[in-house]
């Protein structure tokens, strides 16, 4: 999956991504991280296909991703995004069920069989009949994460997958997600705002700021001071912590 000279803007007076050119690293965790409003969600979109770049292309297997259709989309890329719609009443299972719909044209028709192996991926079949609202948020998470899986996704996006977690199960979800990519091959794209958990966790990173690529490389080669305060805006000092390695902190003044 490749970006190759994408320019986008939403309205007419400002460019939120330009002349963006990257390759998605095949079967690796790769994270994106920059500032607020850097284009992170607007990048995530444009690889799916859900927004038409101006210029330039968004390639998947050498194809336009707008070429393909939508439900070949969902069988290649699936997203868990920081918020869901929430749907009353509805169970684990049935939610699960959801990311099977590509393959079936009613939720009715699929059976409990068919999504287990999803759940037990994500360490929660035994929630199958539970209605989706009793769970904690990260289990809920862990579910939203099942159904996205059920897509069979050659590719998988997390939009801020961490964000209303506390530390505990974001560590968790974190060991779930480099376990999915390890066992399953399966590519990992990740928005964090958390550099530290984006350095701990990732494979490859893009560094972005103002829509535009300041960098992309393995977690190590960014460990720079000067280049993350430049990218940030703020001061940032890297220290070493015993058992951990080195930490980025970020400095207010
Ligand atoms: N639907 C939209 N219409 C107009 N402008 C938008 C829209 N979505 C995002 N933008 C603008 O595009 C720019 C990039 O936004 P985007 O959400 O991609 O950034 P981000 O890096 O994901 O930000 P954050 O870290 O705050 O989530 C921002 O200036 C934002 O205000």
């Amino acid at each position: 999956m490749e970006l190759r000279h994408v320019d986008y803007s939403y309205g007419a007076s400002q460019r939120q991504i330009t002349d963006f050119t990257a390759t998605v690293p095949e079967s690796q965790i790769l994270t994106i991280i920059g500032p607020n409003g850097a284009g992170k969600s607007t990048l995530l979109k444009l690889l799916m296909g859900t927004l038409p770049p101006e210029h330039g292309q968004v390639l998947v297997d050498n194809q336009p991703v707008a070429q393909l259709s939508k439900r070949q989309r969902a069988t290649k890329i699936a997203l868990v995004s920081q918020q869901h719609q929430v749907y009353d009443e509805m169970t684990v299972g049935e939610v699960v069920k959801t990311g099977r719909l590509p393959f079936h044209s009613l939720l009715a028709t699929i059976p409990d069989e068919e999504i287990r192996p999803f759940l037990t991926q994500v360490h929660l079949e035994e929630l199958i009949h539970r209605p989706l609202q009793s769970l904690s948020g990260g289990q809920q998470q862990r579910v939203w994460l099942a159904a996205a899986l059920a897509q069979e996704p050659q590719y998988l996006f997390l939009d801020e997958p961490t964000t209303y977690l506390d530390i505990r199960y974001q560590q968790d979800l974190m060991s779930l997600i480099k376990e999915l990519n390890r066992t399953q091959k399966i590519t990992i794209v990740l928005i964090l705002h958390d550099i530290n958990q984006a350095f701990k966790i990732s494979d490859w990173i893009w560094l972005i700021k103002q829509g535009r690529l300041v960098a992309a490389d393995e977690p190590v080669k960014l460990l720079d001071a000067q280049l993350l305060s430049t990218t940030f805006g703020l001061k940032v000092e890297i220290v070493t912590v015993p058992d951990y390695g080195p930490y980025i902190v970020q400095l207010s003044d």
